[in-house]
């Protein structure tokens, strides 16, 4: 087996078909016999014979006979003319035994006898042909490399090689050779195994126990020894077999295995070995001559050659031979090798048996060790245990001591301590006595002559008092004659007179007055003649107080007059007024602008023109047609916001007078009407702060006014409420009304918030607020662009405690949605919706005025209600828009109206400027009724 190992792995491994060799080399003699025997009378049959040229046949490929050959059955029934000659003495191998060795057994009997003799140099050439002669040339036997090792290196590798695998696994693979020439499981040899196996286990077991070195020595050892052991038994078969080949043919032939003795072993010894002569073959046997045979008739299969089996049997016998002689002497040598290691294992054992006594002693040795290291230990937690007790004892007396010494030490302290607040206490009462005795002292004086400073100054103090109030209220006085008298010089001459002449009294009073402050600073100077200067003064106040009291008297008539005035003037001026506005160009310098100007540069403007488009007149000739237009006033670009609220604030203070007043702006989208009227210093805004400084002045004459105010925007023809809850119309779901009260002449919408404007900061709180929920959009011509009409209501309420009288008015201001041809803004969607909702709108609000202008004659407001003049019977469309339906009093003739109209600079604006202009100029040359105040009382 371990010869198979050591062919060229790419070859394939030889087959054998001898009974595998177990541990100790082959199969049991009587076994081998036995099969021997059994096949030595079935080999005819089951195998092919060796061809005549030595080759192994095998199989199908044998050549088949192409002449007809006889049978063996045919042979049979021959006589048989030359039988193999009867063995001699030494009795040769029968040429069926030897058929039987080559036919079943030819590569295993090769095998073998590479296994066992290749290592011999001198025979390497004969087992090469010996081997190709029974395996065939496909295979190539050992390599010579394997044979020239020296001894000593042989007996190592077959250590090794042996020894390389375990006991256990040498027993199986002994066993577990395997399948014999019948598919057949060889059994392992037992007292093979037992001699093996046994002391292989001692051997590992003292390797483990003992180094390394010697585990490696003891296996090199039983290596030897086991091979020695194989190649003994070897020799034994060998001499068996020899022994087998002594026995006669027949006998063996008929002897059944079981019955047959047991043959004993033969004696070989390696030294004495002398092969037996290879019994001799009859070469004049007839068939040597005879025609070739075969078989059976049918058959193309020869029968055997005997006398060329029988010369192969002869060299092959020739081989072993020496191969087993060579085998014998390397069996001597391992044997030699085997009791020098055996030697050495005593030896070695002798060592262990030491080692292990002095380790059982110093274990011992340890243990004693370990013992007294314990017992020290417990010791040394025993003396540590009293120690630390000893230190808890130590440290409870000493901290009971030093808690004595401080509770004593802490009542000394405490002790000292209030002996010490003792002595202080005493200390400090009688201080605190002496120093309150000496302070009484000091007081009661300084009381005494402080006393007497405090009477006098008091008494200074209050007459002083006295004066300065006085002083105040006249001055006070003075301020507001002067403010009236200031007011009523800008109103008309007989007015100023009156003023010069309250200058006048007033300049006597400030003479008085000031006659008063030296009587007053001769009073403080000397206390007796101050009562005498204090009574002239008091005179002369009441005297002043008359003359003020008869000045304000006359103020107020002379206010009713200048009133009575201003309303004629406007009614003369008309009750539609028109400003127009001019804005600024934009940011955009490289737009183009259009021709405006403004022919008038007095104080007062009131003209316009406008350059328009250029035209091709009937010759050809471009011409450009020139616009004007005349408004009550025009004001340029460069007018503020404060500048044009001068001119409208006269209609302001109408509304305070009791009429009702409805100030719009209207113009093309993005002209300024928002700006005009809700910027900060907008129309709106300064309008209120007016009217609050104004309410004020009034309630010096008397008045208290009440307001209340409204914002709206009419946004796609319907009516939202700005100062309401955000979405909180569009939840109830509810639409708000206008309502016109012709009794009282009153719109009121309904489900609007009217708030109460109490102060300014509110007003301008609820502006902001109404700006912010504006509908507002970016377009083409503005960023923030107003889609809606917004409508801020006012409404005033005036009381005067001293006349009694009442009056109730309206102030409407509102920043109408821009103006836009649908063409240029190019608008869509919502936005397209709107656009058309605002142009319907001021539609509407421009028919209104025509219609309104149709019937200037006979104009009653009540009549408008229903949409008719009495004058005229004309129709007044009110209610095709909601915005004119909202402002229809205002409009109707009721109210003093100012329209703005707004025109933007720009050239691309100019025909919706001009168009703006057109209307602005229709409205202005219409004249609608009379406004008639609002008034109860006297
Ligand atoms: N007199 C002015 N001085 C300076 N800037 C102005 C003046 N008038 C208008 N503007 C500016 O022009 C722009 C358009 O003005 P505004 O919004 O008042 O136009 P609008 O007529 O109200 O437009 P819409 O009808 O689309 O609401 C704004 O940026 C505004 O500040």
């Amino acid at each position: 087996m371990a010869d198979t190992e050591n062919f060229p792995s790419h070859l394939p491994q030889p087959t054998s078909h001898l009974p595998q060799p177990t541990r100790h080399g082959m199969p049991s003699p009587q076994k081998q016999l036995t099969e021997m025997s059994a096949s030595a009378t079935n080999s005819r049959t089951t195998m092919p014979p060796p061809t005549a040229n030595g080759h192994k046949r095998q199989g199908s490929n044998l050549p088949e006979s192409a002449t007809k050959r006889p049978t063996l059955s045919d042979r049979a029934g021959q006589p048989l003319k030359s039988a193999p000659a009867a063995p001699k003495s030494n009795a040769p191998v029968s040429a069926a035994v030897s058929s039987t060795l080559h036919t079943r057994y030819p590569s295993s009997i090769s095998s073998r006898s590479n296994s066992i003799f290749s290592r011999s140099t001198s025979s390497a050439s004969s087992t090469s042909s010996s081997f190709s002669a029974s395996v065939g040339s496909r295979l190539q036997p050992p390599t010579s490399m394997n044979y020239g090792r020296p001894k000593a290196a042989l007996a190592k590798d077959r250590g090794r090689a042996i020894d390389s695998r375990p006991a256990t696994s040498m027993g199986t693979r002994g066993g577990g050779i395997q399948d014999g020439p019948n598919n057949k499981r060889m059994a392992p040899s037992a007292p093979m195994n037992k001699l093996s196996s046994a002391p292989r286990r001692n051997d590992i077991a003292t390797a483990h126990k003992m180094n390394s070195r010697i585990a490696q020595t003891v296996a090199r050892t039983s290596g030897v020894l086991k091979e020695a052991q194989c190649i003994s038994s070897t020799a034994s078969i060998s001499a068996q077999m020899s022994a087998l080949t002594l026995s006669p043919p027949r006998e063996r032939r008929h002897a059944s295995p079981s019955k047959s003795p047991p043959l004993p072993p033969h004696p070989v010894t390696p030294s004495s070995f002398t092969p037996a002569p290879f019994p001799s073959y009859n070469s004049s046997s007839p068939r040597k001559n005879k025609a070739r045979q075969f078989l059976t008739k049918s058959s193309n299969l020869e029968t055997w050659d005997p006398e060329e089996q029988y010369g192969n049997m002869e060299r092959m016998y020739q081989d072993v031979c020496k191969h087993y002689k060579d085998a014998m002497e390397e069996s001597n040598e391992a044997k030699q090798a085997s009791s020098t290691y055996k030697d050495t294992i005593a030896s070695l054992e002798e060592d262990r048996k030491l080692t292990t006594e002095a380790m059982i002693e110093l274990r011992c040795e340890l243990q004693t060790t370990k013992y007294r290291l314990e017992a020290a230990e417990r010791s040394a937690q025993d003396i540590k245990r009293e120690f630390e007790q000893e230190i808890d004892d130590l440290k409870r007396d000493h901290r009971i001591e030093m808690e004595n010494v401080r509770q004593s030490q802490r009542k000394d302290i405490d002790q000292a301590k209030a002996d010490h607040r003792d002595e202080l206490r005493e200390l400090r009462n009688r201080y605190e006595d002496e120093l309150e005795s000496e302070r009484s002292q000091r007081l009661q004086a300084v009381s005494q002559v402080s006393g007497q400073v405090a009477l006098d100054k008091q008494r200074h103090q209050l007459d002083l008092e006295l004066k300065d109030q006085q002083i105040r209220s006249i001055n006070m006085e003075i301020e507001r004659l002067l403010a009236d008298v200031e007011r009523e010089k800008t109103l008309n001459a007989d007015l100023r007179q009156t003023l010069s002449a309250a200058g006048t009294n007033a300049s006597h009073m400030e003479a008085a007055r000031q006659a008063l402050q030296a009587k007053i600073d001769y009073l403080e100077s000397d206390n007796k003649s101050q009562s005498e200067a204090y009574a002239d003064m008091e005179r002369k106040m009441n005297q002043a107080i008359e003359r003020a009291t008869e000045c304000e008297e006359k103020l107020r008539k002379e206010e009713m007059l200048r009133r009575k005035l201003h309303n004629q003037v406007q009614e003369l001026k008309g009750n539609i007024r028109v400003f127009c506005r001019v804005r600024p160009s934009g940011s955009d310098a490289s737009e183009e602008m259009a021709q405006i100007s403004f022919p008038e540069t007095d104080d007062d403007p009131k003209d316009i023109e406008v350059r328009g488009q250029e035209e091709a007149n009937s010759l050809g000739k471009d011409t450009t047609k020139i616009h004007p237009f005349s408004f009550d006033r025009v004001f340029d670009p460069s007018c503020s916001n404060a500048e044009i609220f001068e001119e409208i604030s006269q209609l302001i203070q109408s509304a305070l007078d009791g009429y009702n007043v409805c100030i719009f702006a209207y113009g093309q989208t993005g002209a300024g009407k928002t700006y005009t009227m809700s910027s900060d210093d907008g129309m709106i805004p300064q309008a209120l702060r007016q009217i609050y400084s104004t309410s004020k002045e009034l309630a010096t004459r008397g008045w208290t006014y009440q307001m209340e105010g409204s914002f709206v925007e009419v946004y796609n023809e319907e009516l939202r409420d700005l100062l309401g809850k955000d979405g909180e119309s569009e939840k109830s779901g509810k639409k708000h009304e206008i309502r016109h009260d012709m009794v009282n002449l009153d719109t009121t919408i309904t489900d609007v918030n009217t708030l109460s404007l109490d102060s300014q900061e509110q007003v301008e709180g609820i502006l902001a607020q109404a700006m912010s929920r504006r509908s507002v959009a970016a377009t083409k011509a503005n960023e923030r662009s107003s889609r809606s009409h917004s409508v801020f209501i006012l409404r005033l309420k005036g009381q005067n405690s001293i006349t009694g009288k009442k009056c109730k008015g309206t102030l409407n201001l509102v920043d109408l949605a821009g103006s836009e041809r649908l063409s240029h803004s190019k608008a869509e969607g919502a936005r397209l919706k709107e656009t058309q909702a605002i142009n319907k709108s001021l539609s509407c609000l421009g028919d209104v005025i025509g219609a309104l202008g149709q019937q200037q004659s006979g104009f009653n407001p009540r009549d408008s209600v229903n949409g008719s003049s009495a004058g005229s019977g004309g129709h007044i469309p009110y209610r095709n828009s909601k915005l004119t339906h909202l402002l229809q009093l205002s409009l109707g003739g009721n109210s003093k109206t100012l329209m703005f109209v707004m025109v933007a600079p720009e050239k691309k604006c100019l025909s919706e400027t001009i168009t703006s202009l057109k209307f602005a100029d229709k409205v202005s040359r219409t004249r609608i009724g009379v406004a008639r105040k609002t008034t109860t009382g006297r």
